[in-house]
């Protein structure tokens, strides 16, 4: 493909118009060719001032806009699925932002259409898979430096949780990163969920449960324990620690200018994952963007969209019930061996 890649993007709230920035000043060899939102306004807004790029209302006008030729969906999770059918049907790829389909139903529908597509057309936005921090932590892991992993201690913190944000949506959407970051940075298979929680911040809206505790089991004999806290009032935090045999790693503690001043030093501490994640995000669309361009789709897939969805959905099962649930993931296609 000779000329910039022409992108819809699909819903124009917080990621979406971050990613329309993106694609039209960052990342390089793609144009914002359309952008739909139900809510027209914000649809126009986001396309203002970038050239030849068209608004609308409906997914499928925009998807049938001229010029395009891959989709970056960052409508809410519910509307995903729908969504990736119709580009599907089109034959475009696509950057779908995580959770792929926030129900395991869902997603395993979405890989079982990709099955019979044929070849893979989606790249799920699990950015942390680009973070430097990460990536290290995943290299040292992988040269086995550090012997066997353990345990992996989680922590993922957000300032406030967005309106309507519920219980679930702490695992099925905030969490659902840590379970791909663990299958990722472990090769391994998550087999059981369990969710303990304190009682819950006076920070959070009525009836949220937050913070949670959530612990995972892998086919590997790891466990990976999560705090989520999504009303923290204070900061944005995400850290990592791999504790193996031979010693332990630790990411996510330095981020921000540290300032020392008489008798004090004090550190800027992120306050949302658009700063946290900045880099993580722009090497993650410059990834898919060239993929794109060279006919190839790259990076975490529709396999492992559907592995982090069932395993947040046992997870969901498992706060309602205060239950250790299992997780039954469907046997994996060849598509994605
Ligand atoms: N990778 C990451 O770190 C992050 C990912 N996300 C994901 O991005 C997606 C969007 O989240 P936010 O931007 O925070 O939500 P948001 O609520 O700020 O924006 C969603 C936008 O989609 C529009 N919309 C609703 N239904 C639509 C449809 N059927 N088709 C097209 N647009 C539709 C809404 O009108 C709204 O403008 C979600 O999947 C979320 O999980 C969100 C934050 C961070
Ligand atoms: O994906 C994200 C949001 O949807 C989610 O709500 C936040 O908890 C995460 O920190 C953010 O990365």
């Amino acid at each position: 493909m000779g000329g910039l890649l022409g992108v819809a993007v699909l819903g124009a709230g917080h990621m979406g118009a971050d990613h329309i920035r993106r694609l039209d000043r960052v990342t390089g060899g793609a144009r914002v060719a359309a952008v739909a939102d139900p809510d027209l306004a914000r649809a126009e807004a986001a396309v203002a001032g970038i050239d030849g790029a068209s608004s609308h209302a409906e997914v499928a006008a925009a998807l049938d806009a001229p010029g395009v030729e891959a989709v970056l969906i960052a409508s809410p999770g519910p509307a995903h699925e729908a969504a990736l059918h119709e580009a599907f049907a089109r034959g475009l790829p696509v950057l779908c932002e995580k959770p792929l389909v926030p129900d395991a139903e869902g997603a395993l529908r979405v890989v079982e259409a990709e099955v019979r597509f044929g070849r893979r057309l989606v790249q799920v936005g699990f950015m942390r898979r680009y973070d430097a921090e990460y990536l290290r932590l995943k290299s040292l892991l992988d040269e086995g430096a550090l012997g066997r992993p353990l345990m992996l201690h989680c922590v993922h913190r957000n300032v406030s949780s967005p309106p309507g944000f519920t219980s679930a949506m702490l695992v099925d959407s905030s969490v659902s990163h840590e379970i791909d970051a663990a299958r990722w940075l472990l090769g391994q298979e998550p087999v059981a969920v369990s969710v303990l929680r304190p009682g819950s911040t006076g920070r959070a809206p009525e009836g949220l449960l937050d913070p949670q505790f959530v612990l995972l089991e892998t086919d590997g004999g790891v466990l990976v324990d999560v705090e989520i806290f999504v009303n923290t009032g204070f900061g944005y935090q995400v850290r990592c620690e791999a504790v193996c045999e031979g010693g332990s790693a630790r990411i996510g503690e330095e981020h921000g200018m540290t300032v020392t001043a008489p008798g004090r030093e004090s550190r800027e501490v992120p306050q949302d994952y658009l700063v946290r994640f900045a880099d993580a995000y722009d090497r993650e669309l410059r990834a898919w963007v060239e993929a794109c361009r060279a006919g190839r789709v790259t990076g975490p897939s529709a396999w492992d969209g559907y592995a982090s969805s069932a395993t947040a959905e046992a997870g969901v099962r498992a706060q309602r019930t205060g239950t250790r649930t299992p997780v039954d993931l469907a046997p994996r296609p060849a598509l994605y061996a």
